[in-house]
């Protein structure tokens, strides 16, 4: 299964969903286990085969070893090893891997290392990348109480995940571990859904009005919008855009679940499509959650830095100039557009943002910083962009810019 994973063609987290599906009868420890020396793998890769370059057997083996030896005890570990292997597992564990050249410590490719280079605090931000994430919650206000779904959690086998209210959203709950969350009561209910703590503060940043008119263009499964929806209180129309009628479709049982009842899903053509032309200068509020490389969700996908290369990069930083250009048009007069990715890049983020302003004099930078700590009150940040990290927030990597069309008048 390693194997297959290694050849990229599949999103790592779907091979891992099909291996165990054909694997019935492994229990959950174990499946817990290979899911996460899989992950460990693919979070230190670029290290892991230049240690497997020394030893001897197939190289493979040697990779999955190293895996194996980030979730299994020392003596079960070697217990399945031979004396060749354990002595080389011996000397690859007195490697100090700041000994290593940083591109191999942090296991990233070259090209991705150079444009990293710039980044403030780039090597904390890229430990906490190669770190495996906890499970973020979001409480439903349309159905409970924080206080109310943390104190049930506390209770019960979910107890053992530790629940605690997040730092900064005020609807959040964070679990450590993999708790299988898609069968507990209260998700079924539509009272939880798993949202990343990052992903919550910038769907604040859009801060909806009840009864507006509101377009999550780039809506895939929906995260952001059930958030969106419930901040409405249910209220006035919340389009879901998508290019992709899967993704929306599997936003449809979320909505279901929600008992939101302002969201029309709509699959958008790309390009010119005639119901966003229809909303030309409408919207209130419009939330750009733009296809990005998203690498600042390496902890959850560490795949993604072996699936992304230079010429992927350009063409997504191309798309969302595109997009941004077609959401910005549905924008009113006085409406705000927020742009959004789950990238660390600046070509993705802020160079984005100042090439759409230069273009589009009409809009303007607002401070995003002091938008978000509005409602999340902990937070301070210095704007006027959002900028989350997980070494310095415990969110995966988010970036947005809140920007005002001027008034008509
Ligand atoms: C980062 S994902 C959105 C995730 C989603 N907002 C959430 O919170 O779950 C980006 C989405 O943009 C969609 N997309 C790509 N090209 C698009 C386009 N031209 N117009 C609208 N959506 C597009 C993709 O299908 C994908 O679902």
């Amino acid at each position: 299964m390693l194997g297959e994973v290694l050849q990229w063609e599949h999103a790592a987290d779907a091979v891992l969903s099909r291996w165990m599906r054909s694997h019935p009868k492994m229990g959950m420890r174990d499946r817990a286990e290979v899911a996460e020396a899989v992950f460990d793998v693919l979070r230190h890769l670029r290290r892991y085969r230049q240690f497997a370059e020394s030893g001897t057997g197939p190289s493979s083996r040697r990779l999955a070893v190293l895996g194996l030896a980030s979730v299994l005890s020392r003596p079960a570990l070697e217990s399945g090893l031979d004396d060749t292997e354990r002595a080389w597992l011996d000397h690859v564990r007195s490697i100090d891997p700041a000994s290593l050249p940083r591109a191999v410590r942090d296991s990233i490719p070259d090209w991705l290392d150079r444009r990293l280079e710039a980044l403030p605090e780039r090597d904390s931000l890229m430990q906490a990348l190669n770190q495996p994430a906890p499970l973020d919650l979001r409480v439903n206000l349309m159905k409970g109480e924080r206080d109310d779904i943390l104190a049930q959690l506390r209770e019960g086998p979910s107890a053992r995940h530790d629940p605690q209210p997040t730092p900064y959203s005020p609807w959040g709950i964070r679990l450590q571990g993999r708790p299988a969350i898609n069968r507990w009561p209260m998700f079924e209910k539509g009272q939880i859904e798993v949202q990343d703590e990052g992903s919550q503060i910038l769907t604040a940043l859009v801060a909806p009005r009840r009864g507006e008119m509101i377009i999550d263009y780039c809506a895939g499964a929906g995260g952001k919008t059930l958030l969106l929806g419930a901040l409405m209180r249910s209220t006035g129309r919340l389009y879901a855009f998508d290019v992709s009628a899967a993704r929306l479709a599997r936003a449809k049982p979320r909505f279901a679940r929600s008992g939101l009842s302002n969201i029309v899903p709509v699959v958008i053509a790309p390009g010119g499509d005639t119901r966003v032309k229809r909303l030309r200068g409408k919207a209130h509020r419009v939330l750009v959650d733009a296809p990005c490389s998203g690498l600042g969700t390496l902890r959850r996908n560490p795949d993604l830095k072996w699936r992304q290369h230079p010429d992927s990069l350009a063409a997504l930083v191309q798309t969302q100039a595109d997009i941004l250009k077609q959401a910005a048009s549905c924008v009113a007069p006085g409406g705000r557009l927020v742009y959004a990715t789950c990238s660390i890049l600046p070509e993705e983020n802020e160079k984005q943002v100042e090439a759409f302003l230069a273009e589009n004099p009409e809009f303007t930078l607002l401070d995003a910083s002091k938008i978000a700590a509005d409602r999340c009150k902990n937070l301070t940040l210095s704007g006027p962009y959002l900028r989350m990290r997980p070494d310095l927030h415990g969110t995966d990597g988010f970036f947005a810019a809140v920007l005002e069309r001027k008034d008509a008048a």
